[in-house]
């Protein structure tokens, strides 16, 4: 199948400042990617890139098929029309009710205002806002106004959802509902979502696939697990990871030693689990087969995508430590020994 959106070799610059550079990928139909950079890595330039308000110096955007790059503006604004656009602050009109705002880009698109009643409806509905209709925007809390928000970007069927920070001006809560709600319309829409984001805790509860952008390049394309797995010695992952992952107790800090001390110790590892790992009876397995004790000191186990996942810091203690270090290296997905620490710990 075609990809829906096929990015290759964009290149664009601002005077002597490159702000994308060579960057090439495509995404599938109905996938959902998180886009992820830092401050200044180029995502707000490929964002216009993608929704053809920018046209690159260099490369070429498909989206399904047709080269954006190449299209008369007049075309291009009927292929914007096809992109649903869902924003960091929102962009409703504040003089416009609930019902008014997602009929914008119905009327924009010469939808009838018959069909546009039953519509808005059924948007109210898919996002969690039926009788909202005739509230105005100063009405609504953060979280309902980027319902009102999404119910607009999808209110003329986009071919693909760009949404640029949806949650970064949203407590933790709202972020939560609203990254579950984009979820539930991909899963019964089919609908494309490309999230762009800095924040790595978005990105990870949401994103089946993570493009990670820094200084204008493309540098990581993977999910979750590849870069807990493969990301040790890489610096860009590192400190997006950094935000996500378990980090040793303060209590540890003083007291890790890097080789073992003389006397009862115990031996503090980081372990990365997926799939049927991640679900199995770690602890017991542990005790019964090594007769080693681990206590868990960060971290766990938690859904990703559609999959368990585990990314946790354990400290392990008995006589055959060693042996269920390689029992443990064998079934992970990754282990690290981070130090030692003398029993009383
Ligand atoms: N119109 C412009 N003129 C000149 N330089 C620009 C312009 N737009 C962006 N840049 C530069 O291009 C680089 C990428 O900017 P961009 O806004 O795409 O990054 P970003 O990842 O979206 O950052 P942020 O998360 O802070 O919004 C930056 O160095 C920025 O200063």
């Amino acid at each position: 199948m075609n990809p829906i959106l096929d990015i290759q070799h964009v290149t664009h610059s601002f005077g002597q400042h490159t702000a994308l550079q060579d960057i090439s990928f495509s995404v599938k139909q109905g996938e959902v990617v998180g886009l992820i950079g830092r401050s200044g890595a180029g995502k707000s330039t490929l964002l216009r890139c993608l929704c053809a308000l920018e046209r690159p110096q260099q490369g070429h955007i498909l989206l399904d098929g047709v080269d954006l790059t190449t299209q008369p503006e007049r075309q291009l604004v009927r292929i914007r029309r096809r992109i649903g656009l869902v924003f960091q602050h929102f962009n409703l009109l504040t003089s416009r009710t609930v019902a008014g705002n997602i009929a914008l880009p119905l009327q924009i698109a010469g939808c009838p205002r018959k069909e546009q009643a039953a519509r808005i409806a059924e948007l109210l509905d898919l996002v969690g806002l039926k009788g909202f209709e005739k509230k105005y925007p100063s009405q609504l809390s953060g979280g309902q106004k980027q319902r009102v928000g999404i119910a607009r970007a999808l209110a003329a069927n986009p071919t693909l959802l760009l949404c640029d920070e949806a949650t970064s001006a949203l407590d933790p809560e709202s972020t939560n509902s609203i990254l579950n709600l984009l979820a539930d319309i991909n899963r019964k829409l089919g609908l494309t979502i490309v999230l762009i984001t800095h924040e790595m805790d978005v990105v990870r509860r949401f994103a089946q696939r993570i493009l990670v952008l820094d200084h204008g390049r493309l540098v990581e394309d993977g999910t979750l697990l590849d870069f807990l797995r493969d990301g040790q010695n890489n610096r860009t992952l590192q400190t997006l990871l950094a935000d996500i992952r378990p980090s040793l107790p303060t209590f540890l800090t003083g007291t890790l030693a890097d080789t073992p001390q003389q006397g009862p110790h115990k031996t503090i590892i980081r372990l990365v689990l997926s799939g049927d790992s991640a679900s199995e009876p770690l602890f017991s397995e542990l005790s019964a087969q090594f007769g080693v004790q681990a206590a868990l000191l960060q971290g766990g186990v938690t859904t990703v995508g559609e999959h368990l996942s585990g990314d946790m810091i354990l400290s392990l203690e008995g006589d055959r430590t060693e042996q269920a270090l390689s029992h443990l290296k064998m079934a992970a997905q990754n282990m690290e020994i981070l130090g030692y620490v003398p029993s009383h710990s």
